[in-house]
């Protein structure tokens, strides 16, 4: 008999490993990213910073910083044999395959060869990975190929520059910055579990984030920034979005964007990018999504005591600077992969290969019958 408890738990509250990068849902504002608050990163620190902080283990000094964003510039440029994968990929592909194939093709073409060369092949990544989605975006949607060395001062100004093909606005540059700081680390989540996993047979760090980028992939996961969009743009008012919320909720729908497998009153990210999104709604005169998007929040509370957790006000945000819909996860592994990463190295570190026990519940032990006896 399959055990719920088991089967149905999802390794709930299971303590699978240690790690020195990340604490989530515990004392405090709940997320902290190597001892510093979440809070407190998004309103003083670059991403860069952070990105620094997890793969090198502590801020960088103003010079290490200046010289880790010209390493970050040096490496924006595509090989040509990775434009020629992206220039064959459908222009209806999902953007998380692209990402998932342009990772995977970037560690044919730039082995980790050993694991003492983890920082380069991770920084190489932080810095491609806005040119490995850009590229293809471009390319198939409008017909260019696009340069993707550009001199932009950080990772998120990159990606929208290569989107838009203009400089983003200070706003629009800060929210990039924001949502990758928030975006960038969790703990034992499923991509990052699954990063892990892949570590732990000693495999090289591409086939990590490989594995991750498939798993961060899943609404329940990382895609429900999108899916989250797909769903309030359907809504034409804050009353209109509560009529049909509460009909999901009848119907005992999923409300992506809402709910967490740890926190329990809160995300503290959503306080953050939640402020973001309505800065962004005044600055673009939006009076529906935003206003849309609280009342989703209003009743899922009211109902369910269900809060939203990081991804629900990314999708606002991200539609108001003009970003499409299918390019909003991408974003998140440009992001997360600083946290995957940190935590393969950690693996990497003090590893014994990750290989849990299963409840067997299949039938007694049985002979073999011979193909023609079988009715
Ligand atoms: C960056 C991130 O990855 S954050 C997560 C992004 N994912 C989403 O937003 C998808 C929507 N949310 C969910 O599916 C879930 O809340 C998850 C996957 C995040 C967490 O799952 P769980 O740990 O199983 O949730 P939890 O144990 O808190 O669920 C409690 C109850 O609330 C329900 N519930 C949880 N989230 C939701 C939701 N978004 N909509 C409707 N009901 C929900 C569950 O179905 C469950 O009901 P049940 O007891 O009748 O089965
Ligand atoms: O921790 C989780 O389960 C999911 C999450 O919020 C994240 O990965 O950012």
């Amino acid at each position: 008999m399959v055990d719920k408890a088991l089967g149905g738990a999802g390794l709930r509250g299971q303590v699978a490993g240690q790690t020195a990068l990340c604490t989530v849902g515990q004392t405090g504002s709940g997320l902290t990213y190597c001892g510093y608050d979440i809070s407190e990163l998004a309103e003083k620190a670059q991403f860069e910073e952070v990105s620094f902080l997890l793969s090198r283990g502590e801020l960088p000094t103003a010079s290490e910083l200046a010289e880790y964003k010209a390493k970050l510039k040096s490496l924006r440029g595509l090989p040509d044999a990775l434009k020629t994968v992206l220039e064959n990929i459908p222009k209806d592909a999902h953007p998380m395959d692209v990402m998932r194939t342009g990772c995977s093709m970037l560690g044919n073409l730039e082995m980790e060869l050993d694991f003492s060369q983890a920082n380069d092949a991770i920084d190489r990544m932080v810095a491609l990975f806005p040119s490995i989605i850009c590229y293809w975006y471009r390319f198939t949607h409008d017909g260019v190929r696009i340069e993707t060395q550009t001199d932009d001062d950080s990772v998120g100004a990159h990606f929208l520059n290569l989107l838009h093909d203009k400089a983003p606005s200070e706003l629009f540059a800060q929210v990039m910055n924001v949502s990758l700081i928030l975006y960038a680390e969790h703990e034992f989540n499923a991509s990052t579990f699954t990063g892990r996993v892949c570590a732990s047979t000693l495999s090289d760090i591409h086939s990590c984030v490989t594995g991750a980028i498939g798993t961060l992939r899943g609404p329940l996961h990382g895609g429900a920034n999108e899916a989250a969009m797909d769903m309030i743009q359907n809504f034409t008012s804050a009353e209109h979005a509560e009529q049909e919320v509460m009909g999901m909720l009848e119907r005992k729908d999923k409300i992506m964007g809402f709910g967490h497998a740890i926190y329990r009153e809160s995300d503290p990210r959503n306080v953050i990018i939640k402020k973001f999104s309505e800065k962004l709604a005044a600055e673009v005169g939006d009076d529906v999504l935003y206003p849309v998007s609280v009342r989703c929040e209003e009743v899922m509370w009211r109902e369910k005591k269900l809060f939203c957790n990081a991804d629900f006000f990314h999708a606002s945000a991200y539609h108001f600077m003009d970003i499409p819909t299918k390019l909003f996860t991408p974003i998140f592994v440009m992001s997360r992969v600083t946290g995957w990463t940190a935590h393969v190295k950690e693996q990497r570190a003090n590893n014994r290969i990750i290989r849990p026990s299963a409840d067997y519940t299949g039938p007694d032990a049985r002979s073999y019958t011979p193909i023609e006896s079988r009715g």
